[in-house]
């Protein structure tokens, strides 16, 4: 049967990356979709601004939502301090398998927990799974109707602290109205928009960074 697209990535990583090192895994990605296949990574102009704000925040509890192929996972875990781990759900067990493969390919397993399930299922049960308490940083990736219930179970779980980042893909394009209506209209967060565009192309797209204010 005919390959996926992931698993064209992954082979792709494979020939055209050096085992151990995030970034060739992170540039070998990047030219597979700007030369062979496009794919939803958050891709390499998105990806500088999120390099810029997990370097400012420097968290030492992360999450990510929705890991495709481990693109975004890579590139943050290999920012991370020492000693520090990012947990990021992914429910496909397709795409899990690929991104996990990704993620040792650029050495990086031992910084990364990568739970298969929904945000749905896991938030509330991430406190006493894995004894976090709340979020210095959250990246938003996965389905765009999912951002906004998500972020209300991070309130309800009690999962965001005073100062908590959270970063979110795609506000424009494909767009996640609702999510950005709510916390550019909260009081409880202080809301900014990263002009960017989408992925590989010339269309528009951002990222929305929001700090919960407690
Ligand atoms: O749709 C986009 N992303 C979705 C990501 C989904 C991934 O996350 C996983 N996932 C989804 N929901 C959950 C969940 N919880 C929610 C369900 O319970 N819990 C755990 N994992 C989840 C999926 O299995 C996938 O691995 C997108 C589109 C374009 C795009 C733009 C323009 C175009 F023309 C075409 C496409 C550009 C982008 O950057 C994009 O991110
Ligand atoms: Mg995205």
């Amino acid at each position: 049967t005919r390959s996926t697209r992931p698993q064209r990535m992954l082979k792709a990583v494979q020939k055209n990356a050096t085992k151990g090192n995030p970034q060739s895994v992170i540039s070998a990605i990047d030219y597979f979709c700007k030369n062979s296949e496009w794919a939803m990574n958050v891709g390499d102009e998105k990806g500088s601004i999120l390099d810029s704000v997990v370097t400012e925040v420097n968290p030492s509890t992360v999450l990510e939502l929705g890991t495709y192929c481990g693109y975004s996972t890579v590139r943050i875990a290999r920012l991370l301090s020492p000693g520090t781990k990012l947990i990021t759900l992914e429910f496909n067990p397709a795409y899990a398998a690929v991104a996990r493969q990704i993620i040792a390919y650029a050495g990086l397993q031992d910084k990364v927990t990568l739970v298969e399930g929904s945000s749905g299922e896991w938030i509330p049960q991430i406190k006493e799974r894995f004894g976090i308490t709340t979020f210095d940083f959250i990246f938003l990736d996965h389905w765009k109707d999912q951002y906004l219930p998500d972020i209300k179970l991070f309130e309800e779980c009690g999962l965001l602290r005073k100062g908590s980042v959270l970063l979110a893909d795609n506000v424009i394009c494909p767009g996640a109205p609702d999510y950005l209506e709510y916390v550019r209209n909260s009081p409880r967060y202080e809301s900014r928009y990263y002009p960017a565009h989408l992925e590989y192309t010339k269309l528009e797209d951002g990222l929305e960074k929001s700090v919960f204010l407690g």
